[in-house]
């Protein structure tokens, strides 16, 4: 697909070629500014790529219709908002809509769906609570469910842990895992992508510099060339690894702040 995306008079995201295999859980990795916003807009059909194109089942996503896309795909992003006076039932349940026919209530399928992703992630006490009244982590919460409640074959999520607690961190991940649809999530925490997917994809300015198996890809050099960071890995047999990062040395200390 060689997907090309500019700004700013040069490309952010530069001829990267993925293929996502059905059913996968695979990891979008990279520093800051990367690109792995941009590429994930592109595959979910809301950024128009410069050169490229993304096609779903062989269909380029720009002719597929909004409603049509919307019951394939879901996409959670990474600072998403919402309508301030929406309940949290009320959020997840605009998850059905590409389901339903126009101004069609939602039925008791429906309502099932909504309850058992609100459950899903832990949110089913929070039901009728308002918007604004929810904290960071619970809206985020939130957004996951309505893009369950969407029911699509693929999940896109855009670094979905940030607020998380650890607890949720994990089970959101897991939960995401279970449901064997294709799953592609922008993730900062290398050892949540070691654990969770089933391929890695390292951007780096805007190229895919690495992409397979977690312990194929997470080594200390590509851990170092792409993250300037110092890593031991461990590496298990089903593939599988487990980081560990060095302390970074301290710059000097700038004598201007010492001597004031
Ligand atoms: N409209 C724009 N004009 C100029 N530069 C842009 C524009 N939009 C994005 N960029 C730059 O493109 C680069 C890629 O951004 P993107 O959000 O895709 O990165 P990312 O890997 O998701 O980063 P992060 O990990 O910080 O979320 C960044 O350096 C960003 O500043």
């Amino acid at each position: 697909m060689d997907l090309t995306f500019k700004a700013g008079g040069r490309p952010i995201v530069d001829r990267v070629s993925l293929d996502v295999h059905p059913g996968e859980f695979l990891a979008l990795v990279g520093p800051n500014g990367s690109g792995k916003t941009t590429l994930i807009s592109m595959l979910a059909g809301l950024k128009r790529p410069h050169a490229g194109t993304t096609a779903l089942d062989g269909r380029p996503v720009e002719g597929i219709a909004r409603r049509d896309l919307a019951k394939m795909l879901a996409l959670v992003e990474q600072q998403a908002g919402t309508g301030e006076r929406l309940t949290a039932r009320h959020v997840v349940e605009l998850g059905r809509t590409p389901h339903l026919r126009p101004l069609s209530p939602l039925s008791q399928t429906d309502h099932a769906i909504v309850a058992a992703a609100l459950d899903a992630v832990d949110m089913t006490p929070f039901t009728e609570r308002l918007w604004p009244s929810l904290s960071g982590g619970e809206r985020q919460r939130l957004h996951i469910a309505r893009a369950l409640a969407q029911e699509p074959r693929i999940l896109i999520l855009d670094e979905p842990t940030n607020h998380l607690d650890v607890e949720h961190q994990l089970g959101l991940l897991a939960l995401v895992r279970s449901r064997g649809i294709t799953v592609v999530a922008a993730l900062h925490d290398l050892n949540h992508a070691a654990m969770f997917a089933d391929r890695i994809a390292v951007m780096d300015h805007g190229r895919l510099v690495a992409l397979g198996a977690p312990a194929k890809v997470l080594t200390p050099e590509r851990i170092a060339e792409t993250f300037k960071v110092r890593a031991f890995v461990e590496a298990s047999p089903n593939g599988r690894c487990l980081i560990r990062y060095a302390v970074p040395a301290t710059r000097p200390k700038d004598p201007i702040h010492e001597a004031s």
